[in-house]
């Protein structure tokens, strides 16, 4: 330290958990900054405001979901269109869904969504919506019945999984991927267990899955148990039985897994 502005000044400057020293001292307080009329709102747009704004997303989708009862989140393309094989399929699932005793849960928008959400409430059922704020959004769709908006992708896809008891998805883009493979890795990871993860419609996902398989898991990436974590399927009745077995084949893979695992412990 070669002057005084180098020196430490008793413990340093407390602002809640965080010490500041030396030049870092502010001349004011954050209660008189709060007081003060002389600051403009620039103070909404900083990461302390935003964690509050954060921490309310996840208030507010808790408070929403919480006594929903058993349900299922639902996932596909935002671009299929109401007559086209896809929105039909989707319609189906969300029906089926709702004669199986669960809620279904969308991302609240078009295609794929709308199409499990005007399912599921045409067949009486509970039908969620958890919207994202998007440039080109477009809106809750009309079939939703409770409906939470996001800001943020990361609070929304807790929710996706929390309320959930697994995922049925269908053909999709990015977005679609992005919510599978988020919890593909909750699974691989076992922070979730008993959660099924069922793709419909063989011709489009079978690509995926064999370059899982030829690529990821043929150069060490990923182990063989990790490919069975999807299940692939082409019907909504099959989607659905995969969700009802789900616990009991979560049961039946851990125990392969661990006498693969006491197996080559053994070599
Ligand atoms: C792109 C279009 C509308 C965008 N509106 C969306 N609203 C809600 N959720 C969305 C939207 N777009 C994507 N998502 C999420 O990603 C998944 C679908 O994405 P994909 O890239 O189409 O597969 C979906 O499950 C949503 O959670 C209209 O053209």
């Amino acid at each position: 330290m070669n002057d005084d502005t180098d020196r430490p000044r008793g413990n340093g400057y407390h602002q809640g958990p965080v010490v500041l020293r030396r030049r870092q001292v502010p001349t004011e307080t954050t209660d008189s900054r709060l007081l003060s009329s002389k600051y403009s709102s620039e103070w909404l747009h900083q990461d302390p405001w935003r964690v509050m704004r954060i921490q309310s997303e996840f208030v507010e989708g808790f408070g929403a979901l919480a006594e929903l009862g058993p349900a299922v989140s639902v996932f596909g393309s935002a671009r299929s269109a109401p007559g086209s094989e896809e929105y039909a399929l989707a319609e189906q699932v969300g029906r089926a869904l709702v004669e199986a005793g669960y809620a279904v849960i969308t991302g609240g928008g078009p295609g794929v969504m709308e199409a499990a959400n005007k399912g599921a409430c045409e067949a009486d059922g509970v039908s969620v919506g958890l919207g994202i704020e998007l440039p080109f959004e477009q809106g809750m769709n009309r079939w939703v019945d409770i409906g939470v908006n996001f800001r943020y992708f990361f609070a929304r896809k807790t929710m996706f999984v929390k309320y959930a008891e697994g995922f049925i998805v269908l053909p999709g883009g990015f977005g679609t991927l992005d919510e599978l493979f988020e919890a593909l890795t909750l699974v691989q990871t076992r922070k979730v267990s008993s959660f099924p993860l069922v793709l419909i419609g063989r011709e489009y996902w079978s690509g995926l899955i064999d370059w899982l398989r030829s690529t990821m898991l043929e150069s060490g990436k990923i182990s063989p148990a990790d490919v069975e974590l999807l299940q692939l399927v082409d019907t909504p009745a099959e989607a659905v039985e995969a969700i009802r077995r789900g616990p009991a084949a979560a049961v039946e893979r851990e125990a392969q897994q661990a006498t693969a695992e006491d197996a080559s412990d053994g070599e």
